[in-house]
């Protein structure tokens, strides 16, 4: 990163957020941050999202583009192909994000400071260090499903992170070209995962902020039964390379 404002592309892969998407573009251009851009990336959402982020870039033409693909192809392969264009476009960090709202936005200028100021690889936006929380709304069997999932993920991939789940990270354009994005295997949640285990892989370190992770605010999760069972399986996967594929 240079002595200017770093370019930060927030990339935020769209299913089905016709209605909070352009909440969470105003939220983000309201941070007034120099060199921010919002990259949509939309999977032909039946909803119109698609139309809806289009009217949005042409309104902010200088801080909104829109990645259009042909069908719901996961939620790892929108955020590949988000990151490969952010980075393609000069992006100094790249910040995956959710459309729905659950991310709070507030959080983006201390991941960019944590960055600038720290050696970490990526930093990310974490429910389980102190002073993150969780949104009341969840269920004491959601949260029970992700304590696991982090029990579990922590346990086979030695990963030394406390939301080894979460989808809210700012990586540094370094490390997304060093972990070598187009070669992901994983596509749901266990991308998350994928992700963070190439990162400690190569001996780089990743720093957790707390945040509050709120209920998402409209529409619905999009987590199938398909894609836990791929979390389930990944971490061997990825601890016993091809042999399991
Ligand atoms: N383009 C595209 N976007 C998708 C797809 N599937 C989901 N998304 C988008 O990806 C974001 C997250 O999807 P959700 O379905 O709302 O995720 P979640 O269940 O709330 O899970 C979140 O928390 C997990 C940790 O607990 C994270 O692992 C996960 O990445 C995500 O942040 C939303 O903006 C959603 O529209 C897809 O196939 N294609």
């Amino acid at each position: 990163m240079g002595e200017s404002s770093p370019k930060v592309t927030v990339v935020v892969p769209t299913y089905n957020e016709r209605d909070n998407l352009p909440k969470l573009v105003g939220q983000l251009t309201g941070l007034g941050l120099p060199g921010l851009h919002v990259l949509v990336v939309d999977d032909n959402s039946p909803d119109g999202t698609g139309d809806v982020a289009d009217k949005l870039a042409t309104e902010h033409p200088d801080h909104i583009g829109v990645l259009h693909r042909t069908e719901k192809d996961g939620l790892g392969r929108a955020y590949v192909a988000g990151i490969t264009r952010a980075l393609d476009e000069g992006a100094d960090i790249v910040i995956q994000m959710d459309a729905d709202l659950s991310h709070p936005v507030e959080a983006v200028p201390r991941m960019i400071d944590e960055l600038a100021t720290s050696d970490a690889a990526v930093v990310l936006g974490s429910r389980y260090v102190a002073g993150g929380s969780l949104a009341g709304e969840w269920g004491w069997h959601r949260k029970a499903l992700s304590a696991w999932a982090n029990f579990y993920v922590n346990a086979i991939l030695r990963l030394h992170v406390k939301d080894a789940t979460a989808g809210f990270k700012a990586w540094r354009a370094e490390t997304l070209r060093r972990i070598d994005i187009a070669t992901i295997r994983s596509n749901g949640y266990a991308f998350q995962v994928e992700m963070n285990y190439r990162t400690v892989k190569q001996g780089m370190r990743i720093a957790e902020i707390p945040i509050r992770f709120e209920e998402r605010a409209d529409g619905v999760s999009k987590m199938s039964l398909a894609v836990q069972l791929e979390s389930a399986l990944m971490p061997w996967k990825l601890l016993f390379g091809r042999k399991l594929s």
